[in-house]
């Protein structure tokens, strides 16, 4: 069997000494090269062949690298291209990304990144990393496959699937933005799944989640004996997801501390982790997400507007379900498909159209996530092939098809009746779903300090011992919005 040829390059700079350096770098990887002094020879030469990747200059006698960027755009040509851009200047790196470019590099180049950026441009990975027994494990997720297709044939989840499939190619940072439960995390992994990185791995972190102590050690990991309970070494989640994605869910609940870290280890491409003195090489994909307006956060000093301006590079927002209403029945069929295998139950019972028609009519404030809450309740209620109306458990009342969505969103979902709050009293009869119980439970609880605090989350958060994070948390992971306080 004959070996692949090798493939080839085209490098273009104007200065004769850079143009060597690079061309000596690549050939020692064993590629192919030719050079380029101009945008017009840069043309001519890509009019004449095809390469693998172009790896260009910004500043160029003739014009700049985005001419170049923009022919291969115009002309649909499959190469992967790499711009080289002068020092500090982010704003054309942000420029290049968003023309096409797979990736950048500032100047003085680093010839190790080089070497990388090339390589997964090409598609090549690092040499194989030794598995590392003690990395944080990725979140793991029961979906199949399958299921984390993202369903839809509405106007706005079409264009969601556009965008995921345009920057699934390249390597340019996305933030995800979208209400709680709307499938930022499903549009995340869409784009590793569509890009060349879809065979390593998808490292998803709840920003909101962890600890503030605890942050450096778990992004960017420790050596052993960096502090006390650092019995051995163990990685980050940047080196976890080194060659893949890292997705950074709730980004806007990053302490400002943090931020100017994970900025840093963004620009150098390289961390160290704590108690480390070399910094290493790391390979990563960022998406971010939020449900926040994260350019109000800049504008109130919360969050980094060089950090905001290094994830926003290309933006995709993910609509509220009561904005595309027209999906809930192709949703709906694809989540009782789902739950329906998950409990063994078959054939997969379908919705009545009364009972469509009634989901048509609420509003959603949970978004997917409760859709599938409540089918998964629907479902066992029902006991047969079809879910009718009555079966969903959505009271009459909420239904004011000309109300406005309230800021309190979260009390006009349906909760089960309210838990006695003094003492321990447990229900008369056990109930059939504990995790859905006690997330009812803590759904009232939440509800009723917020609203004996005015909807303040810190004052409601000290009632019950528990911090802004710990609060802020909890409330997103039920879906309760209560606007910010
Ligand atoms: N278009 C869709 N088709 C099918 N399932 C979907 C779709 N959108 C979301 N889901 C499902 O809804 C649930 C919530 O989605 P996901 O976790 O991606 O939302 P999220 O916006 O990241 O939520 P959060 O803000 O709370 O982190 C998941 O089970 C996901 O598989």
């Amino acid at each position: 069997m004959n070996p692949a040829p090798p493939a080839r390059l085209l490098v273009v700079d104007d200065e004769p000494d850079l143009r060597t350096l690079y061309e000596l770098t690549l050939l020692r990887e064993g590629y192919e090269i030719d050079s380029a002094g101009s945008v017009a020879d840069a043309l001519e030469q890509l009019q004449a062949r095809s390469y693998s990747a172009v790896i260009t200059d910004m500043k160029l006698p003739d014009g700049s690298g985005l001419d170049v960027l923009r022919w291969l755009e115009q002309a649909g040509r499959p190469e992967k291209a790499i711009v080289i851009t002068a020092f500090g200047s982010a704003e054309n790196a942000v420029e290049a990304l968003k023309a096409g470019a797979f990736d950048y590099l500032t100047k003085p180049v680093d010839l190790r990144q080089f070497r990388l950026v090339v390589g997964s441009a090409l598609g090549r990975q690092p040499a194989a990393r030794a598995p590392d027994p003690v990395a944080p494990p990725p979140r793991e997720s029961s979906v199949s496959a399958t299921a984390l297709r993202l369903v839809g044939e509405s106007h706005a989840i079409r264009a969601v699937r556009a965008l995921v499939d345009k920057v699934g190619r390249s390597m340019a940072p996305v933030l995800v933005q979208g209400e709680s439960g709307t499938g930022k995390e499903l549009v995340a992994r869409a784009i590793h799944d569509h890009g060349a990185r879809a065979g390593q791995r998808f490292v998803a972190v709840n920003c909101g989640a962890i600890p503030e102590n605890l942050l450096e050690a778990e992004f960017f990991g420790y050596r052993k004996g960096a502090f006390t309970g650092a019995n051995e070494d163990r990685e980050g989640f940047f080196q976890a997801a080194d060659g893949g994605t890292l997705f950074l869910d709730e980004i806007g609940d990053l302490p400002l501390a943090m931020q100017s870290k994970l900025l840093r280890v963004i620009q150098e491409r390289s961390v160290r982790p704590v108690g480390a003195t070399a910094e290493s090489p790391v390979n990563v994909r960022i998406v971010s997400a939020t449900h926040k307006d994260l350019a109000a956060e800049v504008a109130a000093g919360r969050f980094r507007q060089d950090l905001f301006y290094r994830l926003n590079v290309i933006q995709i927002r993910v609509p509220p379900l009561r904005e595309r209403l027209e999906d809930l029945g192709l949703i709906s069929a694809r989540l009782l498909a789902r739950i329906a295998q998950d409990a063994g139950v078959s054939p997969t019972p379908r919705l009545t159209p009364a009972a469509l028609q009634t989901l048509s009519r609420y509003a959603f404030p949970g978004n997917v996530r409760e859709l599938e809450n409540l089918l998964h309740r629907a479902l066992a209620l029902a006991g047969g092939e079809w879910i009718d109306a009555d079966d969903l458990g959505l009271p009459d009342d909420l239904f004011d098809e000309g109300r406005s969505e309230s800021q309190f969103g979260a009390l006009e979902t349906p909760v089960a009746a309210a838990p006695v709050a003094e003492g321990l009293s447990l229900p008369e009869q056990l109930p059939s779903d504990l995790a859905r119980y006690l997330d009812e439970v803590e759904r009232a609880i939440l509800l009723r300090a917020l609203e004996q605090h005015r909807f303040n989350r810190t004052a409601a958060a000290a009632s019950l011992g528990l911090s802004l994070r710990q609060i802020r948390y909890r409330m997103a992971r039920l879906a309760i919005s209560a606007g910010d306080s």
